[in-house]
């Protein structure tokens, strides 16, 4: 694993160097994608180079991690209309290569099947961005007793609906089920690139990262993948161990 500490400002910069890395070398690279506060400054990063004409995903494709269940796709919230006004729209990923599951199926367990064949059928991911929710979750795969290796519906923990209110009028507003990929595709991934920004998330990140592997901690799985890069602004990174941070490089890439 290796950590890359940025100042916040930074942390675009860095997302655009890490992209423009993975599509130099596989330009068909299949993305794995993520929604929230976290990845937006990747994303604006991303929409500037590919405006300057120094970055091009029209050779790749993208699969979202998840999507909430039973909010129409044009909803102002739904993850849908998220990927679009922060990233799809203003870049060179063809419409028909991007795939994001729908929240609107009449029957959600066969969207989950239909997903994972999907996916499986294009190659597995090359490179998977992810948050960290505030309980640990990745992807909408919450702590629990026991964790899915496939793409499923899941009820959000309340504190994940808590979280998520700040973007709805109400925390009735916001549904109660979404439909994430399983742990197993987020393990297959042949990169992941974890990224945490702000004090709120340096408790979680330090456990993450350090803690036994639990399922009561879904994001600690990811001390058991080959290949993952953390990218944590410096307010996130404050509760990782010194022994940790001695590893780290600062940013170098920048
Ligand atoms: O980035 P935020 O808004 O803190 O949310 C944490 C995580 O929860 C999710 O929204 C759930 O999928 C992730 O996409 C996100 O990375």
């Amino acid at each position: 694993m290796e950590i890359l500490v940025a100042q916040t400002a930074a942390i675009g910069q860095l997302g655009g160097e890490l992209i423009a890395r993975q599509l130099r070398s596989k330009p068909d690279s299949i993305l794995g994608l993520a929604t929230g506060s976290t990845p937006i400054p990747f994303y604006k990063e991303w929409i500037s180079l590919v405006g300057r004409g120094e970055l091009s995903f029209a050779r790749a494709r993208s699969f979202n991690l998840d999507e909430y269940a039973g909010l129409p796709r044009a909803h102002s919230q739904s993850y849908w209309t998220f990927m679009q006004e922060n990233l799809l729209r203003h870049i060179d990923l063809r419409v028909s290569a991007t795939e994001i599951p729908n929240g609107e199926a009449a029957d959600l367990q066969a969207e989950c099947v239909r997903y994972d064949r999907t996916l499986e059928s294009a190659g597995g991911i090359d490179w998977q961005l992810l948050g960290i929710g505030h309980n640990g979750h990745i992807g909408f795969n919450e702590p629990g007793p026991s964790l899915t290796a496939g793409t499923h519906v899941v009820e959000l923990a309340e504190e994940t609906r808590q979280a998520n209110s700040r973007f709805f009028d109400s925390l009735d507003d916001v549904p109660r089920q979404a439909i994430t990929v399983g742990m197993g595709t987020i393990l297959k991934a042949r990169e992941i690139v974890l990224v945490a920004q702000g004090e709120g998330k340096a408790e979680i990140v330090a456990q993450a990262l350090t803690g036994p592997v639990m399922t009561e901690l879904p994001a600690s799985f990811l001390q058991l993948h080959a290949k993952v890069t953390v990218v944590l602004d410096e307010a996130a990174a404050s509760k990782l161990p010194a022994s940790l941070l001695g590893s780290t490089r600062e940013a170098e890439l920048l």
